[in-house]
């Protein structure tokens, strides 16, 4: 493949002996990886029914290579967000920052959402996940993993991380910083890169990456952590930004992250920084089945006396009728917890957030649906938020029926049954609604989202 000049002097550079080795990479096959959505389905449980050959990536629980020549993307368990397609070392970042369930974490830089779903499969609905990207074409890609994967407890914003900071003073317990950068270890995998490095190198990149790293400091409480990652090789925007970072916010430590399954140490001779900096971790094509990575992991320390914090109580909404008549019509569960409603759009939002007035968020937690005229119209969200067991008709398909496909083509079936909302799903995995009325069941699968030829 065709690799710059001026790029390859730098590596060869920089990597001395071992630059041939890593100049050979670039004829292997690129690895494929796909992320098992366990907010759905637990991983043993997704092996059984898997319909590729699936091999453990080392570093990731979740994660499996699947072959070449495998299509997930087109499979019907795609679009019932049983899994993620990823990029194998793109599933250390999230990995590495461990978060917990019950965590208030905030994913700075996150669309399309490799790491948010990721993140909020490990919260398993429990605390806080806050997603953000400055781009909104971009913003739109999140949205739709968000609610493919049945997230319920993420807050999706479209601001500058500066404009975020104001809202979230010592909030979160972890943050990830996955920054926009050069991509260079992502040649092998998109050659497209290649073009867009030729514009932009390190230099562009590295103001903005110092730029979003200011404001973490004031969010993260303390004895939080903070996990940058890029996909790039160059050392200014990778050790050179932390170097700069523990230099300007002294209460953060470099956390050393165990250099197993084939991760090779940061590098603070390229630098000229401290030994600390060998606690990050890069991720190398010629090391590893996957692309290039930079990590590091940072944690802020507890000092006596830390300033205490107290959050603004929300006004909590309390749904109107039609809401109530459609969960009872149509659910055999019941919704509950804070709500709140923005444009006619009905949210249930997770706990103990701050007011958010004046931040532009696209996102509140679960959107379940829409006040229309004298009635709730629910989302697509919130179908892919339920369980085949909460809801009263439901239409369970085998994932080798010709009408899933139909459906996910957003065809009408001609199928009756009883009247009203129904839950159409595969092999019990919800795939959205549809509303039977005589014998045809109304195919309501987002336009935007159709199974396309
Ligand atoms: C490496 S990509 C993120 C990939 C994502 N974390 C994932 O796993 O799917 C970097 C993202 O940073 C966004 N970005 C660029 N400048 C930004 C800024 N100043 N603040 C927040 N996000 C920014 C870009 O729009 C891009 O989506």
């Amino acid at each position: 493949m065709y690799l710059p000049e001026k790029f390859l002097d730098k590596m060869r550079e920089l990597l001395k002996d071992e630059f041939e080795l890593f100049l050979k990479s670039y004829d292997n096959i690129k690895f494929q990886g796909l992320r098992v959505n366990t907010l759905k389905i637990s991983v043993e449980d997704f092996k059984k029914i898997s319909p590729f050959k699936l091999r453990p990536i080392p570093w990731c629980k979740d994660g499996f290579y699947f072959e070449e020549g495998e299509r997930p993307a087109k499979h019907p368990y795609y679009h019932a967000g049983l899994y993620y397609i990823q990029e194998p070392s793109a599933m250390t970042p999230a990995e590495v920052l461990n978060p917990q369930p019950g965590n208030r974490v905030l994913d700075l830089c996150a669309a399309p959402g490799g790491k948010s779903t990721q993140i909020a499969a490990a919260l398993d609905g429990q605390g806080v996940l806050v997603t953000n990207d400055i781009n909104m074409n971009r913003v739109k890609a999140l949205i739709k993993n968000i609610e493919l994967f049945g997230i319920k407890n993420a807050i999706v914003t479209n601001e500058k991380p500066e404009k975020i900071k104001k809202y979230f003073e010592n909030y979160f317990d972890k943050i990830l910083v996955d920054a926009p950068c050069s991509g260079e270890g992502m040649f092998r995998k998109d050659p497209s890169m290649v073009k867009s490095w030729e514009k932009h190198d390190a230099t562009y990149y590295m103001p903005i990456q110092k730029a979003i790293m200011d404001n973490v400091d004031y969010m993260l409480r303390a004895g939080g952590n903070v996990l940058y990652s890029t996909c790039t090789f160059s050392p200014e925007e990778n050790e050179e930004i932390i170097k700069e970072f523990i230099k300007d916010n002294s209460q953060f430590y470099i956390v050393d992250i165990p250099k197993n399954n084939g991760f090779s140490k940061g590098r603070p001779e390229w630098v000229n920084g401290e030994k600390e900096l060998e606690g990050c971790i890069r991720l190398w094509p010629h090391k590893l089945e996957g692309e290039g990575h930079f990590l590091s992991l940072m944690k802020k320390e507890v000092k006596e006396n830390e300033k205490s914090f107290h959050f603004e109580g929300k006004s909590n909404v309390k749904p109107s009728k039609e809401f109530y008549d459609f969960v009872k019509e149509n659910l055999n569960t019941s919704i509950k917890g804070e709500f709140e409603v923005h444009n006619n759009n009905l949210y249930l939002v997770p706990e103990g957030l701050p007011m958010l007035k004046g931040l532009k968020v696209l996102r509140s937690g679960w959107f379940l649906g829409t006040f229309k005229k004298n009635r709730f119209e629910p989302s697509h969200a919130m179908a892919m938020g339920l369980n085949y067991k909460d809801v009263k008709r439901v239409i369970n398909f085998n994932v080798g029926d010709k009408e899933v496909v139909k459906y996910l083509k957003g065809e009408t079936l001609n199928i009756g049954g009883e009247k009203g909302w129904t839950l159409v799903c595969v092999d019990g995995f919800s795939l959205g609604w549809a509303k039977q009325t005589g014998n045809m069941l109304k195919n309501l699968y987002p336009p935007a989202w159709r199974w396309l030829d």
